[in-house]
């Protein structure tokens, strides 16, 4: 295409604009009409913007601070324009903001994407729609756009068919801000009526803290239908929805504030909306999303809560409003106390800012605890999205570990599938009498932890063992020392303190055995050298003939292979071998001749190792060793 003037240029969409365009039409195509909730939720943040940006510059409001959203329709022109007077954008801007997808981990997102229409339409509802939902509905989108403060002469236009390009030309325009202008695909008309877009604004914009205007309609008795006339009305409600009182709104306009702050598609899990007075005032709408946001691992996404100071917007993803374990959390905190030029510096040190942390942060908990308490579905679909994150709690937040602690859910023995349901007082509550400590193991993944040999005792006895399998459990225990004053342990350290599962006659029976079996420890000892820390006779197995573990002050196996693999240095560490008097496997090897006892000693030791989730430093030598054996069968003659 060759361009008119040098100030017109077309330009590609990045490839994840175009893949964006392509499904969202194919798949949202059942939910037209949320195009509009879009665009007037961006005209929306662009007047919170620009109000920010003149609390320093209040020139840029040029003699009319009145904001507001308009909406008109065009029939003759098949046009439904949204014009806002807010920030607007500049040519660069406009070229960034509608012709990428400046998100990181966006390319990771788009990856995901499995061309299953339905699947897909799920994944694009995560990430959040904006302005390209225009194109489900038009089939031509003109922005007209001046940034505010400059010249009428600067304005901007951008085009774009959506079907890979745009252009951006220059253009005039009166007034600051955007006009958003859709050229309706020719089975859209119904957008053409007003009565059909008060309806969608009702529905989904009602919440919008400005008026939304538009021009009045009458019946017209000699053309007996409706005119429109000069007149200005406004449509929506155009207050700040958190600071009307909480029976003034109704849920379904709860759930559409939150599709606006939180950019997301689903609704909510829960919610919870207060005024504080007293020190500190401000007000609190906080919710709780469904699903994870696709880059909530990313350390740069964005944290949810948006600041307000006497409701003028003054940011986004203001992350000193709540510690980082609570990131998932969605809404606004709208503050009576805190100057409007506040910035990020400012709001580290302020002891507003502080009470407004701790109050935000027991809200929060609280209303997670309801949940849990009294919608253990909806607390499962929590946990599910948001677990792993709020395990962060033990080690961030001191002040409320016990609660953290008590909202925090495990895969175990018990339920005996990977789901994490248990809570630790579920846990106590089972414990058997004389149990005084709550155990569990952890590993790196519920295959390989409920399948530990550790168990097999537990199993026996009948002991509940919680199944630790994220990666941040290892960290997490580290702070996460005792619940009601009971001590976790892990049933993998070598401290293990076994006593009180067992009775005076088992207990003296062990001894005798552990007698028995001293010349084989040793002759393991030796065999096995600088292998082992030490070899010694335990009654924690069952089926298993060996296991490997820790001392009690050393780094659990699985932590150290964590930090291995995040290329950390790990300390050396050495096994301590712990071996099964009552497997036969054991009882062969007392009787086995010197010639092939190193080998015998190198398979128990590396079979226990694999067991428990390592990788073998030499695993030809054990193939060849396990292949030697094999070979020379178990007949006694062939050890011997
Ligand atoms: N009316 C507008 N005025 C000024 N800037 C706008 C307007 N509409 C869109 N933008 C700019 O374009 C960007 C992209 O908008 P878009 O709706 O695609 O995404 P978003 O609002 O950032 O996030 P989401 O896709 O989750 O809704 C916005 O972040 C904003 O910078």
């Amino acid at each position: 295409m060759t361009q008119s003037t040098p100030t017109s240029e077309t330009l590609g969409f990045q490839t994840e604009v175009k893949q964006l365009l392509h499904l969202m039409i194919h798949s949202l195509y059942s939910n037209k009409e949320i195009f509009l909730r879009e665009l007037v939720s961006n005209a929306s943040d662009a007047s919170d913007k620009l109000r920010f940006e003149a609390i320093d510059r209040p020139e840029l409001f040029e003699g009319s601070s009145d904001l507001a959203i308009r909406i008109s329709i065009d029939e003759a022109a098949r046009t439904l324009t949204i014009s806002d007077n807010g920030i607007g954008m500049t040519r660069e801007e406009a070229i960034a903001n509608l012709g990428t997808i400046a998100r990181s981990g966006t390319k990771e997102f788009f990856s995901q994407l499995t061309g299953d229409k339905q699947k897909d339409a799920q994944l694009i509802g995560q990430f959040g729609v904006g302005f390209y939902s225009s194109f489900i509905v038009a089939d031509r989108v003109s922005v007209l756009s001046r940034r505010a403060g400059t010249a009428p002469s600067e304005a901007i236009l951008w085009e774009s068919a959506g079907e890979g390009e745009f252009t951006i030309a220059a253009a005039e325009k009166a007034t600051r801000g955007t006009d958003v202008v859709l050229h309706l695909r020719a089975e859209e008309d119904e957008y053409l009526t007003s009565r059909r877009i008060r309806e969608i604004l009702r529905r989904y914009s009602d919440h919008i803290s400005l008026p939304i205007l538009m021009k009045k309609e009458e019946w017209d008795a000699e053309q007996s239908k409706q005119v429109t006339t000069d007149e200005d009305e406004t449509v929506n409600q155009a207050s700040a929805l958190w600071a009307r009182s909480k029976s003034e709104v109704t849920e379904e306009q709860y759930k559409e504030f939150y599709k606006h702050v939180a950019h997301d598609f689903d609704e909510p899990l829960a919610w919870t909306h207060n005024r504080v007075e007293g020190r500190s005032e401000y007000t609190q709408l906080l919710y709780v999303p469904k699903r994870a946001p696709f880059d909530m691992w990313d350390r740069n996404a964005k944290h949810g809560v948006k600041l307000y100071v006497k409701r003028v917007f003054i940011m986004e993803d203001a992350e000193q409003l709540l510690p980082g374990y609570l990131r998932f959390v969605r809404g606004v905190i709208d503050s009576a106390d805190l100057p409007l030029n506040v910035s990020r510096e400012l709001l580290q040190e302020s002891r507003d800012v502080k009470a407004i942390r701790e109050g935000s942060t027991k809200r929060v908990l609280s209303m997670l605890e309801d949940l849990a308490e009294n919608k253990p579905e909806d607390y499962a679909v929590f946990w599910e999205a948001f677990g792993q994150v709020l395990k962060e709690g033990t080690g961030e937040d001191a002040a409320n570990l016990e609660r953290v602690s008590k909202l925090l859910r495990f895969a175990s023995t018990h339920t005996g599938n990977e789901t994490q349901s248990v809570s630790i007082a579920d846990y106590v509550s089972r414990m058997k009498e004389g149990q005084d400590k709550i155990y569990y193991v952890t590993a790196d993944g519920y295959t390989a932890a409920s399948h530990s040999p550790h168990l097999e005792i537990f199993r026996q006895k009948g002991i509940e063992v919680l199944l630790l399998t994220d990666r941040v459990d290892e960290w997490m225990l580290s702070f996460l020392r005792d619940f009601d004053g009971r001590t976790l342990v892990s049933i993998a350290k070598g401290g293990l303190d076994l006593g009180a599962l067992a009775d005076e006659e088992e207990k003296k029976q062990q001894e005798e055995v552990s007698e028995n079996f001293k010349p084989l420890v040793e002759r393991l000892k030796t065999a096995l050298g600088e292998r082992v820390k030490d070899v010694r006779v335990t009654f924690r197995l069952v089926d298993s003939p060996a296991c490997v573990v820790v001392d009690d002050n050393e780094l659990s196996p699985h932590l150290l292979r964590m930090l291995k693999a995040a290329g950390q240095e790990a300390p050396a560490s050495r096994p301590i071998l712990e071996i099964n008097p009552q497997h036969a496997l054991v009882a062969r090897v007392q009787d086995v001749g010197d010639a092939v006892f190193a080998d015998w000693a190198e398979v128990i030791l590396d079979q226990a190792l694999l067991a428990e989730g390592a990788s073998l430093e030499d695993p030809t030598a054990f193939v060849r060793r396990v292949n030697n054996l094999l070979l020379a069968g178990i007949a006694p003659q062939a050890s011997a």
